[in-house]
Order: structure tokens, then sequence, then C-alpha cells
């Protein structure tokens, strides 16, 4: 029914950029497909019901890839119904994990054996790895990441510090995304909260800092394991202008999940030019 739905609509509206597989977004996308070679999405969970999580998965399930419950929810659930939302996200393809807060609080109280072991038992399939609000040596930090790659969990790392004011430093970054890479984690996410406000690439209001995404820009050349959060509009509207369809973006909330797939495809107003600039980008290449 709900192909039926989206393959009625003529393939190019839902896919303005589908001249060459590289820039394909496919009209049904599948399980399968999720991790490769496109835009991520990841959308942060503060605590929604079954319903309300039911609802998301059903309706805009096929444009996630990655779901945080974010911070330190987990542990506050009723175990059954946590064990449900895991159990029903890892059924729609995507990668489950706790908020890299939960680990770092593991880490303050010397309890991180124990988190692995639980973060496993539960069903979890992914884990973030973070020091946004505790300090990690480097040594900590790559031990983190290998112990999650060890635990059979997806890893994705996260950079940044949530204080308020906080800046990214692009050499830090670079340095730390590889060395994040080289220890297991298939993602480096940069920090913006849930809030997307004074931190980070973003001021006080939100608005990105030019200066700070021009400086990264010139010191990481690959985007393709970067992910950006983002969790306001005009955030995600000027990263996938400046950086393309296929950015991978985190902190979404769920209710704007479908709204950013839109964005992605030029079907909303402010990207609207989007698959025209991914033609005139392969014509250019090829
Ligand atoms: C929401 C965040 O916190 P946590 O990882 O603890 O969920 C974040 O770091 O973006
Ligand atoms: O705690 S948050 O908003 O990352």
């Amino acid at each position: 029914m709900r192909s039926d739905t989206r393959t009625a609509w003529p393939a190019s509206l839902l896919d303005p950029s589908s001249m060459r597989e590289m820039f394909c977004r496919t009209a049904c996308r599948q399980p399968q497909q999720k991790m490769a070679g496109r835009g991520q999405t990841m959308v942060i969970d503060k605590g929604l019901g079954m319903h309300a999580f039911t609802d998301l998965l059903e309706t805009a399930g096929s444009y996630i890839d990655c779901l945080k419950l974010g911070f330190g929810t987990a542990p506050l659930y009723p175990i059954d119904l946590l064990l449900n939302k895991i159990e029903l996200a890892k059924r729609h393809g995507l990668i489950v994990m706790p908020g890299g807060t939960l680990l770092e609080a593991a880490v303050q109280q010397e309890a991180v054996p124990a988190f692995f072991e639980t973060v496993c038992r539960l069903g979890f399939n992914g884990i973030e790895v973070s020091d946004g609000t505790i300090e990690l040596s480097r040594q900590q930090r790559s031990a983190l990441i290998r112990e999650g790659v060890r635990s059979g969990l997806r890893v994705v790392s996260e950079y940044g510090k949530k204080l308020s004011g906080s800046i990214i430093e692009a050499d830090e970054l670079a340095f730390t995304a590889d060395a994040d890479w080289n220890a297991g984690a298939e993602l480096v996410t940069i920090e913006a909260r849930e809030s997307g406000k004074g931190v980070g690439l973003f001021d006080e209001d939100g608005e990105c800092r030019e200066d700070v995404l021009d400086s990264i820009c010139r010191i990481i050349p690959d985007f393709s394991r970067i992910m950006w959060e983002a969790p306001l509009k005009n955030q995600q509207v000027l990263l996938l202008c400046m950086l393309g369809a296929n950015v991978h973006l985190g902190n979404i909330p769920p209710s704007d999940t479908l709204t950013l797939e839109t964005m992605r495809r030029g079907l909303r107003s402010d990207t609207f030019s989007l698959g025209k600039q991914q033609e005139e980008l392969l014509h250019y290449m090829i």
C-alpha cells in the first residue's frame, strides 16, 4: 500500500537527481540499502512511546538510518517498552544506540564493562562514543571505540563539547576523526546538542558560524564519514545547500524526518534547486 502510493508518482519527482546511480535516492529504499553511499539521517528520540514510535517508523522509517535514544533516557524506560522499541528499530534496518552521555556516565562511574554488557544484552546494535561532558584521553577514546567494535556494535563517535560557547578546532577535529576511524568508528558526528544552539558550528541563535564551516571544509576534504548534528531546519538547509543532498545529518527531531527527506530531494522550496545542482555537478564530473 505504502509503496503503491509512492510508485504512483513520476520517478523523477521522487528522485530529481536520478541521472546516475551515485546520485540516486530510490523511491522505496530497502533496509539493506541503508548506510550505503548516500546521505544518512540520524534521528534523536527523547522518549517516544510505542504508538508514536511505530507511527514514526511506519511513516518515515525508510528515511532513517540511525536512531539515538538521546542522553540517558534508555535506562528510564519500562524494560518491555525499551526492548520492543529496539526490536522494531532493528526490524526496520536501523542502527539503534543509546546517547553518548550514557556511556560518559558509565565512564564516570567506572562501569564501562557493565555498560557494554547491558547494551548488548538489551539488543542495541550501536553505540555513540563521546566526550561532550567528560574528558577522555585519546587512549581511552580509542579503547572505547575498539571495545564497541569487539562487542559487535556499530560505533559512531562524536567530536565536540556540550558546554555553551564551545568551539570547533578544525585541526583537532581532523586529527580526532582520523584516530576514531582508525579505531573502528564508522562515522564521526559533530556535536550540536539537541538544541542546535551555542555549540560548535552554531551560534547562540542557531545560525551557522560560516568561518568555522569554511575551516572544516578546508581541512577535511571528504565528508563521507562525517555526520553533522543539525536539529534545526535552517541548519539542515544550509548544510544541504553547501555540502549536497547526501550530507549525513543527525539529531533530527522525529517529526522532521520526512521534511528533511523532502529537502534532500529538492521537494521543498528551500532546497528546490538541489536536483539541478547535482545534475550540473554530474556533467562537470563526467
Ligand atoms: C543529544 C546528544 O547527547 P547524547 O549523545 O547524550 O544523546 C548529543 O550529543 O547530540
Ligand atoms: O544534551 S544534549 O542536548 O546533547
